[in-house]
């Protein structure tokens, strides 16, 4: 399918949008400015979309202010009904959406609906999830006072003991890589608690965060709960930081980024959550089966043409079974197909810009790592398809100081490193400030306990290169970020606690009956 013919497709579906949304209003940018989206893999351009900036944020933010009164009084049931049918309006509307992510992001259409149905599932789990906070009771240090703990996600109920309300209007900074899946994870929580939100998709990916915005006025959510502003991103951001109004900001991107974020949201204080990059090892050890850990080491490094988050940066093999295992893993990435994601056997498509590519180089004179003493098994360069295609790369004899190991290289690009025991395997593995991601292939089960144990990770895949379900909680240690999402503990980032003593006073009554 070509470019023209898909746009004009799901122009007819009402879900191309390129106007931001303000109070339930599809809003021009305030100056009449657009910006181009491109499909990665044509160079064409899908839509002009409005490049927003400070004027429009501080509406987005007003609008999400005066939703909060009425969204933050609903029942948590009402709240839940509302989400449930957005992602009904999701899942409906999934091979639509699923060409959006192709053809702006460019992954194959089988992954992109994929992510429709990982990026719905968060907003099918906090429909459920909003019934869930649960409060508690505290035994009280004193004989006549109770404390309780009443956690509930909205603010109608203020006359309570030790409660959980939910913080307010949240800022919810997105990148390209899951155009849908990582709004959803943010704002599926975010409205279950109470929240309301102003979404700043990345620029390269706006159009999916648009549609879904669509889909949940068509649900029912009341305008103003969810706005979408993209364009000027650090004038947006930094309107969303200056902003007392707004309490939480929640990011998912570089870690360069994260850290300027959080610094800016020193000045109101705001809570953050930041799930920023990894440098995932994938350590393969002499007792692995081979077939499991070639087919989870191919997945964990290949999904979206390596440019996941918790991609496997690093694959560190166990000296007797390296070099069976590089070329099985050579073959393997041999048989993926590169091409158009509208091509039904692409299984790689094209880098989302220039610059990735330039970042995934390994054989070009431009190259960023110096490879010095490593070899290239496979690819390395540029596709024969042009534009930002890049042929799924296999690097071997690759060292931990090379800036290869040391960087998320985020491209298709997998270097193989080799070590002898498994004290070193954890040393490469933790040697370094990302702390996301780790898998492990072995099939010895101590071993498999001890080392998910010793990794410095937030999330561990032992024989398995998928991780990620919205039902286990995401996130990173170290420099990969702070907070959690996805799962009971992703609902937390969104809810505030306030606690009151109540003091019980004498039986009266009774002592009369005793009497
Ligand atoms: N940990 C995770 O869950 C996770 C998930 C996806 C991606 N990532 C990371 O994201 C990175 C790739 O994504 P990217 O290139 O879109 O990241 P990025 O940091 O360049 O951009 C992310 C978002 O931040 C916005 N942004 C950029 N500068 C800003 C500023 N000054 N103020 C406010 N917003 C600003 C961008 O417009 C975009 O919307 C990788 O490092 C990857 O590991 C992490
Ligand atoms: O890129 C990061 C997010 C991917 C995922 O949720 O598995």
């Amino acid at each position: 399918m070509d470019t023209q013919s898909a746009v004009s497709r799901l122009n007819g579906s009402g879900l191309l949008r390129s106007q931001g949304l303000i109070g339930g209003k599809w809003t021009e940018a305030y100056d009449g400015k657009t910006i181009e989206v491109c499909n990665p893999a044509t160079g064409e351009v899908i839509a002009n979309v409005a490049c927003m900036g400070k004027r429009e944020t501080t509406d987005a933010i007003s609008s999400a202010y005066e939703s909060f009164k009425a969204w933050s009084k609903l029942t948590a049931s009402e709240r839940s009904k509302c989400l449930r049918k957005w992602y009904d309006l999701l899942i409906a509307h999934k091979e639509e959406l699923g060409k959006l992510i192709t053809l702006e992001q460019g992954k194959p259409l089988k992954e992109a609906i994929g992510e429709v149905n990982y990026g719905a599932s968060f907003i099918e789990f906090y429909a459920e999830e909003a019934k869930r906070v649960y409060g508690d009771i505290i035994p009280s240090t004193l004989a006549d006072r109770r404390l309780f703990v009443l956690k509930q996600a909205s603010t109608q109920d203020t006359t309570s003991y030790f409660h959980f309300f939910p913080i307010g209007i949240v800022g919810a900074i997105t990148p390209w890589n899951f155009p849908l899946a990582m709004i959803t994870r943010k704002v599926g929580p975010a409205l279950a608690s109470g929240c309301t939100v102003v979404i700043k998709p990345s620029e390269l990916t706006p159009l999916t965060a648009l549609a879904a915005a669509e889909l949940s006025l068509q649900a029912g959510i009341p305008p103003g709960a969810v706005n979408v502003v993209m364009g000027n991103a650090s004038e947006i951001g930094d309107t969303l930081l200056a902003s007392s109004q707004v309490r939480k900001i929640t990011f998912t991107g570089s870690t360069a980024v994260g850290k300027k974020l959080m610094a800016g949201a020193a000045g109101t204080v705001k809570k953050v959550s930041l799930e920023l990059g990894g440098n995932a090892p994938c350590i393969v050890f002499d007792d692995a089966d081979l077939d499991v850990a070639v087919k989870g080491s191919l997945a964990a490094k290949f999904r979206n043409s390596g440019q996941t988050c918790v991609c496997a940066n690093r694959i560190i093999v166990q000296e007797g079974i390296y070099e069976k295992f590089a070329n099985a893993f050579v073959t393997a990435v041999q048989n993926l197909e590169v091409g158009n994601g509208f091509m039904e056997t692409a299984a790689q498509g094209p880098l989302i810009n220039e610059a990735a590519v330039q970042k995934a180089s390994c054989a070009s004179k431009s190259q960023l790592y110096s490879l010095k003493g490593a070899k290239i098994l496979l690819g390395g360069k540029r596709h024969s398809l042009g534009m930002t295609f890049y042929e799924p790369t296999v690097l071997s004899d690759v060292n931990s100081d090379m800036l290869v190991s040391r960087e998320e290289v985020f491209g298709p690009v997998a270097p193989l490193l080799c070590f002898k025991t498994e004290e070193e395997a954890i040393r490469i593995a933790n040697d370094t400030n990302a702390g996301l991601a780790a898998y492990l292939f072995t099939n010895n089960v101590q071993r498999s306990w001890r080392v998910a144990e010793a990794l410095e990770y937030g999330l561990v895949g032992v024989n398995e290169g998928i991780i990620s379900t919205e039902v286990a909680p995401f996130g990173g240690v170290k420099q990969s970020g702070l907070g959690r999402e996805g799962s009971k503990y992703g609902m937390d980032e969104y809810l505030e606690a306030s606690s009151t003593w109540i003091k019980r006073g004498e039986y009266i009554f009774r002592h009369k009956y005793e009497k």
